[in-house]
């Protein structure tokens, strides 16, 4: 579904985005993830074909995002991070511009408007002018134009931000039962575990680690994460991550528990719970 190779960005200001990232996976549904500046805005800019890389290619369902660009932009649906709903115009009014200017003839357009509209849960407020509307559910029509476009892959730049838990899990499930390839850039472990089939982790620029979540927490089985409670440490630290066996002497004045998809990143990142 998605492969780079070698792909970098310098900003103009000589800020290296990406660093020679190389990942290949036809994964149904993928998830950037990354600490801020970790270069997952740049990386989903760059796949939607809004930015050309310094070096390096990257390929969308086979296509060069930047030699087949034209091609790329009518199989995918991209959802910036900074995107904002027109004001005057509703949720419907939304839908119905996208999907025409998408190619929809009107009548096609306003059915497949409604029912994105009833599954994401918009239909009460469908014919309020945005500005109206919550940030979440601003948020939620631009996740629905999305889904409704039959684009082949759709980018979602951190798509549930400012939802509250019950939207978070609407759009959720939405997502799910869509046949559509996923690509998601996200801060929320939980959304990753929940939408993808594979995760991408980035560090300054770097692929750090990359596979499927249960592949990924595997190669830590034998560890557990130890929290010191109060000011009590483990070692210099208040989180550590200690094996089974030496767990055993932190039960009653620590916290122990296994290792969720939070801790692979610090681990893989290589940063300390100090930074
Ligand atoms: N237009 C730009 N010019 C110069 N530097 C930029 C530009 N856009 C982003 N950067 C820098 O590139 C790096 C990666 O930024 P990017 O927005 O891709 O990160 P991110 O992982 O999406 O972060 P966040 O989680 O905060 O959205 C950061 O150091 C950022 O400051």
């Amino acid at each position: 579904m998605l492969k780079t190779v070698n792909l970098t960005k310098r900003y103009n200001d000589g800020t290296t985005a990406l660093d020679h990232v190389s990942f290949s996976t036809n994964a149904k549904s993928i998830s950037i993830l990354g600490r801020n500046g970790a270069g997952k805005t740049t990386l989903t800019r760059i796949l939607s074909t809004q930015l050309l890389p310094t070096e390096g290619t990257a390929l969308i369902e086979g296509y060069d995002v930047v030699k087949d660009a034209k091609k790329v932009r009518k199989i995918i649906a991209s959802i910036p991070q900074e995107a904002h709903p027109v004001g005057f115009a509703t949720p419907l009014e939304h839908l119905l511009m996208y999907l025409t200017a998408r190619g929809f003839s009107l009548s096609e357009a306003s059915q497949i408007a409604r029912k994105t509209l009833k599954e994401i849960g918009l239909w009460e407020v469908k014919d309020k002018p945005s500005d109206l509307l919550s940030g979440g559910m601003k948020r939620k029509i631009f996740v629905a134009m999305a889904l409704a476009s039959s684009a082949e892959v759709i980018l979602l730049d951190e798509p549930t931000v400012g939802l509250d838990p019950y939207s978070r899990t609407e759009v959720w499930s939405v997502l799910k039962e869509s046949d559509v390839k996923l690509v998601l850039t996200t801060h929320y472990m939980e959304e990753a575990e929940e939408l993808s089939d594979e995760v991408v982790l980035l560090h300054k620029g770097k692929l750090i680690a990359k596979g499927s979540v249960k592949e990924l927490l595997s190669k830590f089985e034998n560890k557990v994460r130890v929290e010191g409670i109060g000011d009590l440490l483990v070692g210099k630290l208040r989180i550590s991550y200690v094996d089974r066996e030496e767990a055993v002497k932190y039960l009653g004045k620590y916290i122990v528990r296994p290792i969720t998809l939070e801790d692979l990143f610090i681990i893989y990142s290589g940063e300390t719970l100090e930074d």
